[in-house]
């Protein structure tokens, strides 16, 4: 008899926590001695994500674009491969931080239709700090982005609580319930949480897009189709009468995303790094990277998000590049890569 293998989809704002998630869960399953796979969706065209998922766990990567629209018609093949190939217990699907979980999620629910998998829930890692910072504005495509990926989640995790107040933290969580009332919430550090909750959901019957949280994010999205196109995450021709009208008016959430990856042609300076990312412009808001240093013997993974700067030293397998990936909106990238540039030259004028 043929299984049905559960799928979850993580979504949630570039840096928010979904990788720190994962590596939570993954080990989680393992340890209950099941076999989670992983399909990761990076806008970069490095895997670094990747790099914190232990070797054992079958993981396909799509990279250099975003599911929910370049390369979304390849997802439900690259899933069938998954589970033909290395026939797991549970799927996760970490989609980018600038992905419209909605069409992800119909994305998923098409591929189930040729491959035995069943979408069993859409967990949203909201960034605390991110959103108190956008939620003050009011305003932009990311706070849009952030609220739609609030209403369509079945599971929520407010996430990075240690950077903001007390206070802060009740109104944000007042301020999702009024986006997403039925979703159950749990704040976190470090998106510590009881992990039986995916028992919980790999054991509900009826997919995820039948349970309340779903039917409330639609009704919610196509109240608000008739008043403001730009904002709707539910503009896709599935769950549309008006498909083709609003094709036109459909602006991918993440349209305004640029992403500029750095091979690095030498080491850089630690140091010298730091202070660059450190004065990087508020307009890069994520950046990752693997890094060999001049002034270091081992390679790290290097993380910057909502300002805040990771060093993990990491011993891969295989050989890696020397790579670092900035993410954001409307900034220079020619800048970017010049400074990055004159860190490298600095070095070989220094040796
Ligand atoms: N201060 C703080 N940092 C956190 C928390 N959770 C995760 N981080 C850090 O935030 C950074 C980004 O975390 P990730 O788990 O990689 O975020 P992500 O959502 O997978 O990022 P993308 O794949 O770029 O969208 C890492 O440096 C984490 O260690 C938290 O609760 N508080």
């Amino acid at each position: 008899m043929n299984t049905i293998v559960p799928v979850h989809i993580l979504s949630g704002f570039l840096g928010s926590g979904k990788t720190t998630f994962l590596t939570q869960a993954l080990d989680y399953y393992r340890l209950s001695g099941k076999k989670p796979a992983v399909l990761m969706n990076e806008l970069g065209d490095v895997n670094l994500d990747g790099m914190l998922v232990d070797d054992e766990v079958p993981m396909t990567e799509m990279l250099s674009g975003c599911i929910c629209c370049t390369i979304r018609g390849d997802l439900g093949m690259e899933l069938r491969e998954l589970i033909l190939e290395h026939k797991p217990d549970v799927i996760f699907v970490e989609c980018t931080g600038a992905a419209n979980p909605i069409e992800i999620l119909d994305g998923v629910t098409d591929a189930s239709l040729l491959t035995e998998m069943e979408l069993k829930s859409l967990i949203t890692i909201v960034d605390a700090a991110q959103l108190l910072e956008r939620h003050k504005k009011g305003q932009g495509k990311t706070y849009r982005l952030m609220q739609d990926q609030i209403r369509c989640a079945s599971e929520l995790i407010l996430n990075k609580t240690d950077l903001v107040s007390a206070a802060d933290l009740l109104m944000l969580e007042h301020t999702i319930r009024e986006w997403n009332q039925v979703a159950p919430m749990t704040a976190t550090v470090k998106c510590q949480i009881d992990l039986t909750m995916l028992d919980r959901l790999d054991e509900a019957t009826g997919a995820l897009a039948e349970q309340p949280a779903m039917e409330h994010a639609h009704a919610h999205d196509h109240k608000h189709d008739d008043h403001d196109h730009e904002g709707a995450a539910c503009t896709h021709p599935s769950h549309n009468e008006h498909a083709h009208a609003e094709e036109d008016q459909h602006h991918h959430s993440h349209d305004h995303v640029m992403v500029y990856t750095h091979y690095f042609a030498n080491p850089v300076n630690s140091e010298q790094f730091e202070e660059l990312v450190s004065k990087l412009p508020a307009e890069i808001y994520r950046a990752k990277g693997i890094l060999q240093f001049t002034d270091t013997s081992s390679l790290f993974l290097f993380q910057f998000a909502y300002r805040e700067m990771d060093f993990v030293k990491i011993t891969p397998k295989e050989q890696v590049p020397n790579v670092a990936v900035f993410i954001g909106e409307h900034f220079s990238k020619s800048k970017l890569a010049a400074d990055l540039i004159a860190l490298e030259q600095a070095v070989s004028v220094e040796s």
